[in-house]
């Protein structure tokens, strides 16, 4: 009997790779996907054919129970959210519903179908849980790098939703003895990343602009430091997470630093152009409370996990401009409206 797997946000950069990824290690996998005639359902379906589908949504606590038990999943991996950060300060309720309480939802339906009736610690339940927990919990940081046990301060709405959906996964793993795990990833970028995140905005931009189709490029604050890593190497992460003995909370990153100058700097050299040139700063776009600084201290992840990251920063944006070259030349030779997936 494969291992059975439900994965939320299965449509988004994240879930495709885990999709496949989980796929390619023998398991049934199946997708939560929202709405009706989801048009982003087709484009992972292409990308992954063996993949099931099952509708439900995160701000319908029914439909979570129903795909629950129905799937009767041994893995459930929550990667559903809006991840946008700027969205959270113009619809934060929204984003609190889907990110926080969404969390919550989820873990409700594990409790159900597993029927944990009232707290017990030691009863637990088959189904083991990972929520994506994100290093904007850490937001304005008490310290550098950052570790599991550093403390959070949020800078957005969606800081903080994550924050509630960081604590109630540890709730529920002490309080009904849930295998509840969360995963604290820092930046996660590739080919696949939505062109409202910056480097994929920069990556399709410097295409646009090498292959003559635009000029100028608006960014915010070029002097913000994260911590970039791959994708790819991301969901191997949460997969390990899972197959630990037991439960816990874990940093994911690169331990690397890099200012957003240093991705534009990196992408318009790789097409051999000089991004002062073509970047302009537009006020609108830097942030009312901005993250400064993130970086990963990995150092219990790679130990316990023995995980690493594959991909440095530079092959990331060099190959997410590769990428963006081809999709836009092949878009701009059909006549086709240049759309933000490529996949
Ligand atoms: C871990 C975390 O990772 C992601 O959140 P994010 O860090 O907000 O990602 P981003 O690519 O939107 O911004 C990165 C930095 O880049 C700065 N920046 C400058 N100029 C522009 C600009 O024009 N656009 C954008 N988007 N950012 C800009 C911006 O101010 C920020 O400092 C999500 O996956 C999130 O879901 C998550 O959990």
């Amino acid at each position: 009997m494969p291992k059975r797997a439900l994965i939320t946000g299965i449509t988004g950069q994240d879930g495709s790779y885990l999709g496949e990824y989980l796929l390619s290690l023998g398991y049934e996998v199946w997708g939560l996907v929202r709405g009706q005639a989801n048009p982003r359902k087709s484009r992972i379906s292409r990308l992954a054919a063996d993949l099931n589908f099952i509708n439900g949504d995160l701000m319908d606590q029914a439909s979570l129970v129903s795909a629950v038990d129905k799937v009767q999943p041994h893995e459930v991996y929550n990667l559903g959210a809006i991840s946008f950060v700027p969205m959270s300060w113009e619809q934060p309720e929204l984003v609190t519903e889907v990110n926080g309480m969404g969390v919550l939802r989820m873990l409700e339906a594990i409790r159900m179908v597993s029927g944990l009736t009232a707290p017990h610690r030691d009863r637990g339940s088959q189904i083991r849980f990972y929520q994506a927990s994100s290093s904007e919990m850490f937001g304005k940081a008490i310290e550098t790098p950052q570790s599991e046990t550093t403390g959070f301060h949020p800078r957005s709405p969606y800081g903080v939703a994550k924050v509630y959906g960081h604590f109630i996964t540890r709730n529920y793993r002490e309080s009904f003895g849930m295998y509840a795990v969360s995963g604290m990833l820092f930046n996660h970028e590739s080919p696949r990343r939505g062109a409202e995140f910056v480097t994929r905005k920069i990556s399709l931009a410097v295409a646009r602009i090498k292959l003559g189709l635009q000029d100028k490029l608006s960014l915010g604050n070029l002097d913000a430091v994260r911590d970039w890593g791959f994708a790819g190497d991301y969901v191997r992460a949460m997969h390990a997470m899972l197959q630990q003995e037991d439960p816990g909370d874990w940093v994911i990153g690169t331990g690397q630093m890099h200012t957003v100058r240093d991705a534009v700097q990196i992408a318009f050299d790789h097409v051999g152009l000089d991004w002062n040139d073509h970047v302009v700063i537009d006020p609108e776009l830097v942030r009312p409370a901005e993250v400064e600084i993130l970086c990963a201290d990995i150092s219990r992840a790679s130990a316990a996990l023995n995980w690493k990251p594959t991909v440095a920063f530079g092959d990331l944006m060099r190959m997410m401009v590769e990428s963006d070259l081809r999709q836009v030349a092949r878009e701009h030779e059909y006549g086709d409206l240049l759309t933000a997936a490529s996949w």
